[in-house]
């Protein structure tokens, strides 16, 4: 049966449409694809395809429109995936004017640019040189540049160096104060590092911020299963205390999940510090609840 530009096709390499041949075609992350057409600008409705580049040059650099903020970034050297489109809206929507957002994993700043246009002050981090690149290049191009301060750092080294330098004065205030991490590989794992992260401060817990942090899950109950293993990287027991949003199927039986809860003042102003082998002892409470 052909196939139309509309069928998902995953694991075969599609040519492209005769209307859309001659132009610059891309495939260079799995799963995600785009037509770029001869301006430059993705066409999305290809976007399913897996696709190659058949003619021209090899001009990876793209814009492309999501939400109504334009970013330009080179496809073959950054993170790009439109299919996150609605979940970056659903959570910079919950970003209110004059909050602080600290962006953990920000590629080229679908969460930041956003949250900085809604005039939220941002703090966006990508350790690979070329996303931070393009990261400084689209907080210009969409001139937030007042809003937006940018770093090129491990995530834990972000943590544990801006953030925790700018948390102790935010947290004396009113404002809003949202942490998101979106590497859902592996962001769960990066929850220790609030661990005693402001060990030695006053302790306050009116206005403790509040971490997205994404993970994949292959688990019959993956909301269940992300927040046991938020509860572990953070050595304290969040249940009750968290929610847990789908966020798309990305293979059979592998869901992409969000936790979302307020990082405990148990864990921020802990004593124990930053420990990656050891868990506080709330962790065992919470196994012994949730197994
Ligand atoms: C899944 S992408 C998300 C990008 C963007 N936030 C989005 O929603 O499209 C994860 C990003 O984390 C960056 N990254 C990977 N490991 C990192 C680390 N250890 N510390 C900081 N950034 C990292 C990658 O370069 C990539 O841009």
């Amino acid at each position: 049966m052909a196939q139309s530009p509309h069928d998902e096709v995953s694991s075969t390499l599609f040519r492209a449409p005769p209307e859309v041949r001659g132009q610059v075609i891309i495939d260079k992350n799995p799963g995600v694809s785009c037509v770029v057409n001869k301006t430059n600008e993705i066409d999305n409705t290809y976007r399913n395809f897996k696709m190659e580049v058949l003619a021209g040059e090899e001009n990876m650099v793209a814009k492309v429109k999501e939400n109504g903020v334009s970013y330009e970034f080179d496809f073959s050297r950054v993170y790009w995936n439109p299919r996150l489109s609605t979940e970056h809206m659903r959570v910079v929507q919950q970003v209110q004017r004059g909050a602080t957002v600290f962006d953990v994993f920000a590629g080229v700043g679908p969460f930041a640019i956003p949250a900085a246009l809604r005039g939220a002050t941002v703090l966006a981090n990508d350790l690979n040189p070329e996303s931070h690149r393009w990261l400084q290049h689209n907080v210009k191009l969409n001139k937030v540049a007042t809003k937006v301060r940018t770093f090129n750092l491990d995530g834990r080294a972000f943590i544990r160096g801006p953030v925790r330098q700018e948390l102790p004065a935010l947290l004396k205030t009113e404002a809003e104060i949202h942490v998101v991490m979106n590497l859902p590989a592996l962001a769960l794992e990066f929850l220790d590092a609030f661990r005693g992260l402001l060990d030695g401060a006053p302790c306050c817990d009116t206005n403790l911020p509040t971490v997205y942090c994404y993970g994949f899950s292959k688990d019959e109950d993956p909301k269940k299963d992300m927040m046991e293993k938020a509860s572990k990287s953070l050595g304290f027991c969040l249940e009750g205390r968290c929610s847990v949003e789908f966020v798309r199927n990305v293979a059979p039986n592998k869901d992409m999940m969000c936790v979302i809860f307020a990082v405990p003042k148990e864990v921020l102003f802990s004593t124990e510090g930053d420990q990656t082998e050891e868990p506080a002892p709330k962790r065992h409470k919470c196994e012994e609840t949730t197994e």
